[in-house]
C-alpha cells in the first residue's frame, strides 16, 4: 500500500482529532483534492474547514437518505411515488443554489492555463456523463463550494475562501419528489416535535431541570380557589428526559394517556395546543382532520394508574371534522393553564385582566388550541382574529395569572412562550416548508445537523456541544431571568454569562468561571432560581482571595448538591467595574476569552487556585488607535512597487517571487507550510540573542527620551534595527489564501490563558503541538504615542500594573527624525487580545516576536507577530524576552522580579545580590 502523503495524513489526523475515522474522511479529501484541483490551501485553511464540512454533509446526506428510507417504509399506505435518488437536502440546497446561480456564475474563475476552471470541470463533467450535466463530486461538496463562493461574492473583505478560483458547478437537474404526508411525533429529552400535513412543525420544550430534582413548585401546581387539582404523583427516575419534563408532566401525561386508550386522534384543548396521533393507527389522519397541529406520541409511564383514573380529555373516534365539540373535556378537574399566545402577538409580558379571565373561565377550559401557524391557517376553533390577522389575547384561568411571551424571528420560525405563575413553562417553536414533498426528518438527524451547523458555523469548536443543552439553556435562562425582580435585573448587572453544560465541560480540568476583582459571582441553580446572594447563608460561602493587585474580594458561591455538579448551569452576574481610568471593565468568558473575537476559542483554565482570575480587559482582536497615534491606512499611499496588483491566487505558489518578498530579500519570509523560513528566522533569533552583532541605531533625537517629560532628555539608548515581513495585502491581486498572508488572517492556534504555577500571574499556553516557525498570535493593543504612554503610565503609578507595554520602534533609524505621533508603542493593558498574557523567559524564550508590514508601507506603525523559535509541546508555556534590562531603573514600566526560570536568566544576579543583601542583613 502506498504511504499517504504527509499532507493528507495531516488532514485526516485533524479529522480523527474531531472524531471523524479516517476511513470516513479519506475519501471525502479525495473527492476535495479533485474539486479544488488539489489545491492544499483551501483544504488546509481554518483548520480543514472544509473537509469537516464536507465530511458533516455527507454524512447528514446518509443520515436524511436512511431517514427516508424508514419514513418511506414506514408508510404502508403511501401511493404512488416520484423519488429521486438524491436526498432531501440535497435537493434543498440545490434549490437554494438556483435562485442564487447568477450571483455563482458572475464569477469567473480560471485555471493556471487561463481557461474557465468552472467551465472546464462542467465540460469535463459533461463528456463523462453524456448529455446529463452531473458531476461526480457529491452535492454537499459542490454545495459547499458554491456556497463560499456566493460568500465571497458578496463580501470580499472576508477572510474566507477564495472566490475567483474555485470550481462553480452547474446544478444537478431536480426532480420534485412526492412523497407522501406523514405525521410523526418524536421526543428527545423533553422535547416534542411534530409535523402536520403542510409542513407546519411544532417543536415543543418542556423546561428542563438542569441538576437534581424539580423544585416541588413545578411538580404539582397547586390548585387555585375553587379548583381541585389531584396531586400528581410523578415517578423519581434518575433518567434526566423523565426529570426534565416533570414540570409540565402531569399536563402530557394525562392527555396522552387517555389519547393512547382512545387510540384516536383528537385535537386537544387550549392547554397544550397540540394534536394527538394514535400509535396504533399510522393513517394519514390528518386527511380528515384539516391542518391541526400534533401532539407528541404518547410514551408510557409507570404513573399510568394515576392517569387513566383522572384523565379529562377523551375524543371522539370520528376525526372526520376534528372539532372541540367532539372531545369532551372535565374543566374540574383542569390544571393551571398554559397559556399559548399567537406568535404574531407583540412581545410581551403582561397579566391577563382578572374581569376577562373570570369571565371566560369556562370557555377557556373548553376551547381549542390557541396557536396559530406561522401563515396564520391555524386558530383557536370559533375564534376570530384581530384586525392584525392576530389571535386576540386570552382569558385565563380564574384565579391565576399567566405571563405571556412571544417572539417573532421570521414569518417561517416562531417562538411561543406560555406560562403560568406556577412556574410552569411550555416554550414551542414552529416553523413551516412550503415544498409539498417536505418529510418528517427524524429528531436525532435534526438536533446533529443542528450541532454541525453550530459547531460550524457559530464557532462552537467543542464537539460536545449539543442542542439538548442550549435548549435546557434557553429554558433556564427563561426560568431565571423571569424569577428576577425588576431591581435584581437593573442592579449593577453588565453581563450574564450563561455556561452551557456541554461548553462548561473544560478541554482541560479546571475552567473557573472567571470574572474580575471586587465584584460578587453569583451561581444560581434550576430549583432556585433567585440569584444567590451575600445575604443568604443557606447557599453561600466566601471563597475570597486577593486580586491581581493585592486587594481583597469576595465571591461567593453557591454550594451545589453533588448530584447537580455535572450537570449545573450557572449565570455569573457581576457588577459593573471599573478600572483605573474609569473604563469599563467587563467579565471574561471562561470558555473563549476573546469573546468570538477570534476565529478560535481560547478558554481560560485555573488549574491551581480557585479564587484568582485574570485581569479585566477589553478583547479586542486588532489594534486600536488610542487617540494622536498617526497610523495611515491608505490604498494610495502604496506604490505599484510595494504590492502585487498582477499577482493571482497564491504568490507562493508562483514560479517567481513577487514585489512583496523583496523587502524580505527577493525570498518571501514564509513557507508553503506557512512557518517562517528557518534562514530568516535564524537571523531574527540571533540579533535577540546577540545584539551586539547586529546594528544597533541611536537616534539623535530620541522619541522615547522625548517623552519623557521631566527635564531635558537624556541620550538615545540604542534601537535595534529589525527585519520585517511584509504581508500581500488589499492592493495586491492574490487571494486571502495566498501563502503571503500569515499574520493579518489571526489566530488558528489552540491557545489557552492559564493560571502559571510559578508566581508569574496568568501566562499563555498552547493545546496543540507548534512546529518550529509557526505564527502564534500578534500583540494587540491600543496604538500609543510614547508620550500618551508615558502619561499613562504617570497617572497609574503605583495603583495599576501596566502589561509590558512594547515599543514599534523597529525601524526607528530608518525614519530620521520622528514627530511624537509618528513614534508609537503598543499597550494591551486595557485592549488587548492574548498576547497580553504571554510572560517573559530571559534569552531562550520559545516565541520571538517579529515585524509585520501589512497595511502602511511605511514602518512607523507594523504588526508584532510572535512566531515558535523552536518546537513547542502541547501545553507548554509561551514565552517571549521582553527585551528588559533589568538594571535600568529608569524605565516607565518597572520591571518585575523575572521568575522565569532560564538558566540563562539576566535577573540572576539580581537575584543573588539581594540574597546577598538579605544573609549581610541589608535588606
Ligand atoms: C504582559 S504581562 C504577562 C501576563 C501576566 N502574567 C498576567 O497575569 O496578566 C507582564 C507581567 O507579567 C508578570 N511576568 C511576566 N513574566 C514574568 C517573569 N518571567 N517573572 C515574573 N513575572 C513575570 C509581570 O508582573 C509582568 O509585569
Amino acid at each position: 500500500m502506498a504511504p499517504i502523503p504527509a499532507k493528507a495524513l495531516a488532514a485526516l489526523n485533524a479529522m480523527k482529532a474531531i472524531g471523524i475515522p479516517m476511513q470516513t474522511a479519506k475519501p471525502v479529501l479525495k473527492n476535495l483534492l479533485k474539486v479544488y484541483d488539489n489545491n492544499w490551501e483551501y483544504i488546509e485553511a481554518e483548520n480543514y474547514r472544509v473537509l469537516a464540512d464536507a465530511i458533516l454533509d455527507m454524512q447528514e446526506s446518509q443520515a436524511m437518505e436512511k431517514q427516508k428510507k424508514i419514513s418511506d417504509d414506514d408508510i404502508s399506505w403511501k401511493g404512488k411515488e416520484v423519488v429521486t435518488d438524491e436526498p432531501e437536502p440535497l435537493r434543498t440546497r440545490a434549490r437554494t443554489r438556483k435562485e442564487n446561480q447568477h450571483l455563482a456564475s458572475s464569477q469567473a474563475s480560471y485555471d493556471v492555463a487561463g481557461e474557465p476552471l468552472q467551465k472546464k470541470i462542467l465540460d469535463d463533467n459533461i463528456s463523462r456523463k453524456g448529455k446529463e450535466v452531473v458531476t461526480d463530486e457529491p452535492e454537499p461538496l459542490r454545495a459547499r463550494v458554491r456556497a463560499r463562493k456566493e460568500h465571497h461574492h458578496l463580501s470580499p473583505s472576508n477572510v474566507g475562501f477564495d472566490a475567483t478560483n474555485e470550481p462553480s458547478l452547474k446544478k444537478p437537474k431536480l426532480e420534485n419528489d412526492a412523497l407522501p404526508d406523514s405525521h410523526y411525533e418524536q421526543e428527545s429529552e423533553g422535547l416534542v416535535y411534530s409535523r402536520n400535513r403542510r409542513g407546519k412543525i411544532v417543536i415543543s420544550m418542556l423546561p428542563q431541570p438542569l441538576f437534581g430534582e424539580p423544585a416541588p413548585r413545578n411538580l404539582s401546581p397547586q390548585p387555585s380557589s375553587g379548583q381541585s387539582v389531584p396531586e400528581a404523583v410523578l415517578p423519581q427516575t434518575s433518567n434526566t428526559s423523565q426529570k426534565s419534563g416533570q414540570a409540565l408532566a402531569h399536563m402530557y401525561n394525562r392527555e396522552t394517556r387517555t389519547l393512547d386508550q382512545a387510540d384516536e386522534v383528537c385535537p386537544v384543548p387550549a392547554k397544550t395546543n397540540k394534536l394527538v396521533i394514535s400509535q396504533k393507527d399510522k393513517q394519514p389522519v390528518q386527511e380528515k382532520i384539516g391542518n391541526p397541529i400534533l401532539l407528541k406520541k404518547p410514551k408510557d409511564e409507570p404513573d399510568t394508574d394515576y392517569l387513566q383514573k383522572h384523565d379529562t380529555v377523551s375524543c371522539s373516534s370520528d376525526a372526520a371534522s376534528p372539532t372541540e365539540e367532539q372531545c369532551s373535556y372535565d374543566s374540574s378537574i383542569s390544571e393551571i393553564p398554559l397559556r399559548m399566545i399567537s406568535p404574531l402577538q407583540p412581545l410581551s409580558t403582561g397579566n391577563i385582566d382578572p374581569q376577562s379571565q373570570a369571565s371566560h373561565h369556562h370557555s377557556m377550559d373548553t376551547s381549542a388550541t390557541l396557536q396559530q401557524d406561522v401563515n396564520g391557517s391555524v386558530g383557536r376553533d370559533g375564534q376570530t382574529k384581530n384586525d392584525n390577522g392576530r389571535l386576540p389575547v386570552d382569558k385565563c384561568q380564574k384565579g391565576t395569572t399567566s405571563k405571556i411571551l412571544s417572539v417573532q424571528e421570521s414569518s417561517s420560525f416562531n417562538v411561543d412562550v406560555a406560562s403560568s405563575e406556577l412556574g410552569e413553562v411550555k416554550l414551542s417553536f414552529s416553523c413551516s416548508s412550503d415544498q409539498p414533498d417536505f418529510h418528517v426528518p427524524n429528531l436525532e438527524t435534526v438536533f446533529k445537523l443542528v450541532e454541525d451547523r453550530c459547531l460550524r458555523s457559530y464557532r462552537i469548536l467543542q464537539p460536545s456541544f449539543s442542542l439538548t443543552n442550549l435548549m435546557k439553556e434557553m429554558c433556564q435562562c427563561f426560568l431565571e431571568l423571569g424569577s428576577d425582580t425588576a431591581d435584581d435585573r437593573q442592579e449593577n448587572v453588565v453581563q450574564i454569562i450563561p455556561t452551557l453544560d456541554s461548553l462548561k465541560k473544560p478541554i482541560m480540568p479546571g475552567v473557573y468561571d472567571v470574572m474580575p476583582p471586587n465584584n460578587s459571582l453569583h451561581l444560581t441553580t434550576h430549583d432556585d432560581s433567585r440569584a444567590l446572594d451575600k445575604s443568604d447563608p443557606s447557599c453561600a460561602h466566601n471563597i475570597g482571595g486577593n486580586d491581581q493587585n493585592g486587594r481583597s474580594m469576595e465571591m461567593e458561591k453557591t454550594e451545589l448538591p453533588e448530584s447537580a455538579k455535572s450537570e449545573s448551569l450557572s449565570l455569573v452576574v457581576v457588577q459593573q467595574p471599573q478600572n483605573p481610568l474609569g473604563e469599563l471593565r467587563p467579565l471574561h468568558d471562561v470558555i473563549d476569552i476573546s469573546k468570538g473575537e477570534e476565529r478560535v476559542k481560547i478558554p481560560v483554565i485555573n488549574e491551581i487556585t480557585s479564587d484568582k482570575y485574570p485581569p479585566s480587559f477589553n478583547y479586542i482582536p486588532r489594534n486600536i488607535v488610542y487617540q494622536n497615534a498617526f497610523v495611515n491606512f491608505s490604498l494610495a499611499r502604496i506604490g505599484d512597487e510595494d504590492c502585487c496588483a498582477d499577482c493571482f491566487n497564491d504568490c507562493l505558489a508562483a514560479p517567481l517571487p513577487c514585489a512583496c518578498a523583496r523587502e524580505t530579500g527577493g525570498e518571501f519570509a514564509y513557507t508553503l507550510d506557512g512557518l517562517v523560513r528557518k534562514e530568516f528566522l535564524d537571523e531574527c533569533i540571533s540579533m535577540y540573542h546577540e545584539p551586539q552583532k547586529h546594528h544597533k541605531f541611536h537616534c539623535e533625537d530620541c522619541p522615547l527620551e522625548r517623552s519623557k517629560s521631566e527635564g531635558p532628555p537624556e541620550a538615545c539608548k540604542g534601537h535595534l534595527l529589525r527585519k520585517f515581513i511584509k504581508e500581500c495585502w488589499s492592493k495586491c491581486g492574490c487571494s486571502m489564501h495566498c501563502g503571503n498572508r500569515v499574520v493579518q488572517r489571526g489566530i488558528t492556534r489552540n491557545l489557552q490563558v492559564y493560571l502559571t504555577s510559578k508566581e508569574k500571574g496568568w501566562g499563555l499556553r498552547t493545546s496543540e503541538k507548534l512546529p518550529r516557525g509557526a505564527f502564534v498570535c500578534e500583540y494587540v493593543g491600543e496604538i500609543l504615542t510614547n508620550t500618551e504612554l508615558y502619561d499613562r503610565t504617570m497617572q497609574t503609578t503605583g495603583n495599576a500594573k501596566h502589561t509590558y507595554p512594547v515599543l514599534l520602534d523597529a525601524d526607528w533609524g530608518a525614519e530620521g527624525s520622528l514627530k511624537d505621533e509618528e513614534a508609537l508603542c503598543l499597550d494591551a493593558t486595557f485592549y488587548g487580545n492574548v498576547a497580553r498574557f504571554i510572560n517573559h523567559r530571559c534569552s531562550d524564550a520559545n516565541m520571538i516576536e517579529i515585524p509585520v508590514e501589512v497595511e502602511t508601507p511605511d514602518h512607523h506603525y507594523y504588526h508584532l507577530a510572535f512566531f515558535t523559535t523552536r518546537k513547542v509541546e502541547p501545553f507548554e508555556e509561551l514565552t517571549w524576552d521582553y527585551g528588559i534590562d533589568f538594571d535600568d531603573h529608569d524605565h516607565p514600566i518597572k520591571a518585575f522580579k523575572c521568575r522565569c526560570g532560564s538558566r540563562l536568566c539576566r535577573d540572576i544576579k539580581r537575584h543573588s545580590q539581594s540574597q546577598h543583601d538579605t544573609s549581610l542583613g541589608l535588606v
